[in-house]
């Protein structure tokens, strides 16, 4: 049936009389925002007593454990499910095949087991990718050519994806978009009794210039230096191709899936979530963050109005959840 059939013409129909008070408003509002939408991403560092600004992210600090403690406790307060760990590795312990990743007593394996001790109930999400880790940059180890090795690097994936369950991570989300990834971890965990380990697959994740803050925090901007991610990471012109990859992931064992970048991307969003039907989250990036904090910063746009009205955006576009450098800050919001 069209709306035209539906609705009557003017003056009998008036779509503005829903609109006149605050109370139908309300009344008849089809999205709103919770703070179980959101997923908070922190950088994780090695030290103590760290709360270091990351400045093309203001307002983002890397942590210490001692000092991320207090920010997970302010999670469970607020209602947010889930903080998702980035860590930040010492230069001395990259390698051109990010080997650090693997170790059972690295930072994030050490991180998770003591969040999981002190927080059960808080949702610990970890990042499967090698990039923080390697050498250049690039999410896996490369050839001559510079291009990265997929069955060599879904191998070291699998690792680092298993050291996590065994530190007891309750979501892995491997976001290298190596193929056959999704596929070999589920098989790794299942059969190594991993069996609650739920994946969140970054499954449409573009070569997107938006991440250009996150690769500040995590120190891998210089490694990568001009070297693109254009041979794995989604071209930002395809669409049709973003639902081959969530169905491709879908059949390997994904729990959920993910777009990346969030707000240029929320067609990719909306598609996904009417074709599969899913648990389909977005990420809001850094670069998006650092935008509207610019912006805000100059006095060019309400930074209250503007995020909670770009989250909503992604509820409205099919996500399930977003996560966001803003998740506590719209969480405090929400509670008023
Ligand atoms: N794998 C996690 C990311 O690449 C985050 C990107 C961003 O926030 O810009
Ligand atoms: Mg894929």
């Amino acid at each position: 049936m069209s709306q035209h059939e539906v609705f009557a013409d003017f003056p009998a129909g008036r779509p503005r009389r829903l609109r006149r008070d605050d109370f139908t408003r309300r009344l008849v509002r089809e999205h709103r925002l919770s703070a179980d939408d959101f997923i908070y991403p922190v950088f994780v560092a090695d030290g103590q007593g760290l709360r270091q600004p990351v400045p093309s992210l203001p307002g983002v600090h890397r942590y210490s454990l001692d000092t991320l403690l207090p920010v997970a406790e302010e999670c469970l307060e607020l209602g947010v499910p889930v903080l998702a760990l980035f860590p930040v590795i010492a230069p001395e312990l990259k390698d051109p095949d990010g080997s650090e990743a693997t170790r059972p007593d690295g930072l994030v394996p050490r991180v998770v087991r003591e969040l999981k001790r002190r927080f059960p109930e808080l949702g610990v999400l970890c990042d499967v990718a090698l990039d923080p880790y390697t050498s250049h940059g690039q999410d896996g180890p490369i050839d001559e050519h510079g291009y990265v090795l997929n069955e060599r690097t879904v191998g070291l994936l699998t690792q680092q994806a298993l050291v996590q369950a065994e530190a007891g991570v309750d979501i892995v989300a491997p976001s290298d978009m190596m193929d056959g990834r999704i596929g070999a971890i589920r098989q790794a965990l299942e059969n190594n009794g991993h069996i609650h380990t739920r994946i969140m697959a970054y499954s449409a994740k573009y070569a997107s210039a938006f991440y250009g803050p996150f690769r500040d925090a995590v120190g891998s901007a210089a490694n990568l230096g001009k070297s693109s991610k254009a041979t794995y990471q989604m071209d930002p012109g395809n669409i049709d191709e973003a639902l081959r990859e969530v169905a491709l992931d879908l059949r390997e064992g994904a729990d959920m899936v993910m777009v990346k970048p969030g707000m240029p991307y929320l067609d990719v969003l909306r598609r996904v979530k009417d074709t599969f039907r899913v648990p389909t989250f977005a990420y809001q990036v850094s670069g998006e963050y650092a935008m509207i904090k610019a912006a805000s910063a100059n006095g060019w746009l309400d930074e209250d109005k503007v995020v909670m009205e770009a989250l909503l955006a992604f509820k409205r576009a099919g996500a399930d959840g977003i996560l966001t450098y803003f998740a506590l800050d719209a969480a405090r919001k929400l509670k008023g």
